[in-house]
């Protein structure tokens, strides 16, 4: 919904407010490009402008531009809007306009804010602007107007020369603007956790560079297919970014641990695959490792194996769901797309002992495994190959 000849998005951000002038400036201009890739990508025609201390997409196509800024890391939210002269004549005529359209009865308010100099304050715009909805629309219903939970919401932001208008504030992911971060690789797998894990770390800025490990006999090709296609969906995220999937076989290195690790190989299994995921980081210009492990997950996630497999690496691994309940994890999957039937039983449950240890040390972990286990893991990774990734169709 947005009012009649409405030309431009009025787009907010979040966290970026709370910088620095000089750093909030280049965040917001990283910002602007991310909207700008987010356009191109769906072949909008817009032009994105910081001005009056927002940033704006004029576009004539406002719904599309809009649905493009909240799938936007960094954007709170993005309002379709009309943008007008900032006096009370054009804010109010502007208000008279959308009610004519898209009032139908039922409660209202004037949600007012302003910055800058006027010779009004926002208690004017709300005053007059009510007024102005009431006399267009009071002919044919009996308006009421409620400020505090109206059915109908007609915004207006105040800033500067211009005025925006609006219905709606749709909400955006959040976060920070995605390259504000340095870049990391995921370990992405077949599963549910790893792509939300890949996903909020790209909320808060940091682009992903995913990783997946064939684990051979214990994968299988489904197990692959569903990896690259929940990356599918975290590219539609970050278009202007290479989302390629770095596939790294696995499949020696499991057979191996299979053969002669008992209770502990899951750990090792872990530390194969940090290992890996490091010299993939080290090649890419990656500074860290995120995966979606969760404390307590499963055997290999206890608070006193993440100790055992501390320290395998140099690069710090990341764990955004640490402390998420998995329902939650399932939840934001289906919001993202990247949920699949994970009754599956593929990957690293067919690489499980019968008894995992809970409770190993680093010491017995390590005097278990392979002594070559690192460099296995360094000549997959460096044997890679890259899976192209094209990213899912937005939806229109
Ligand atoms: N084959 C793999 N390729 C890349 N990363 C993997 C693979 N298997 C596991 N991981 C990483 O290790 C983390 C924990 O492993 P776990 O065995 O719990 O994974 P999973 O249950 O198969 O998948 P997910 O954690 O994505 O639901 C994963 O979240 C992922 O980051």
């Amino acid at each position: 919904m947005h009012p009649p000849d409405a030309d431009a998005v009025l787009v907010r951000h979040g966290d970026v407010g709370i910088k620095s002038r000089s750093v909030q400036t280049r965040m917001e201009e990283r910002l602007a490009e991310d909207l700008r890739a987010h356009l191109d990508a769906r072949g909008i025609d817009g032009r994105v402008a910081r001005e009056y201390g927002r940033l704006v997409i004029h576009a004539s196509d406002v719904e599309a531009a809009t649905a493009a800024a909240t799938d936007t890391f960094g954007v709170v939210s993005a309002s379709p809007a009309r943008v007008v002269d900032a006096t009370l004549d054009a804010i109010t005529d502007a208000l008279a306009a959308t009610a004519r359209e898209h009032y139908h009865g039922g409660t209202f308010g004037v949600d007012a804010r302003r910055a800058g100099e006027h010779d009004f304050g926002s208690h004017d715009i709300g005053r007059e602007g009510g007024q102005a909805v009431w006399e267009a629309v009071e002919d044919d219903f009996e308006p009421e107007v409620d400020l505090d939970d109206p059915d109908l919401t007609f915004g207006v932001e105040c800033r500067d020369a211009r005025a925006f208008v609006y219905l709606e504030e749709r909400d955006g992911p959040g976060g920070m603007p995605l390259g504000t971060q340095e870049p990391l690789v995921a370990l992405v797998s077949g599963g549910i956790d790893s792509p939300v894990a890949a996903w909020l770390a790209m909320k808060r800025g940091a682009p992903v560079i995913p990783v997946y490990l064939d684990l051979g006999p214990y994968g299988g090709a489904d197990h692959e297919a569903r990896a690259i296609e929940t990356v599918r969906h975290l590219a539609k995220w970050a278009p202007d970014r290479d989302l390629d999937v770095r596939r790294v076989s696995a499949g020696e290195a499991v057979e191996r641990l299979d053969a002669a690790v008992d209770n502990t190989r899951m750990l090792s299994f872990r530390r194969f695959m940090y290992r890996a995921a490091e010299r993939v980081a080290d090649d890419v210009g990656a500074v860290g490792v995120v995966t979606g492990e969760a404390i307590g997950q499963k055997s290999s996630q206890t608070t006193a194996n993440m100790a055992a497999v501390a320290g395998a690496i140099d690069l710090p691994v990341h764990r955004p769901l640490l402390s998420w309940d998995k329902q939650d994890v399932i939840t934001k999957a289906r919001d993202l797309g990247t949920y699949r039937d994970a009754t599956m039983n593929v990957g690293c449950d067919r690489l499980a002992p019968a008894q995992p240890a809970t409770a190993a040390s680093a010491e017995r972990v390590v005097a278990a495994e392979p002594d070559d286990l690192f460099e296995l893991a360094d000549a997959a990774a460096d044997a890679r190959d890259i899976v192209p990734v094209d990213p899912v169709e937005v939806e229109a």
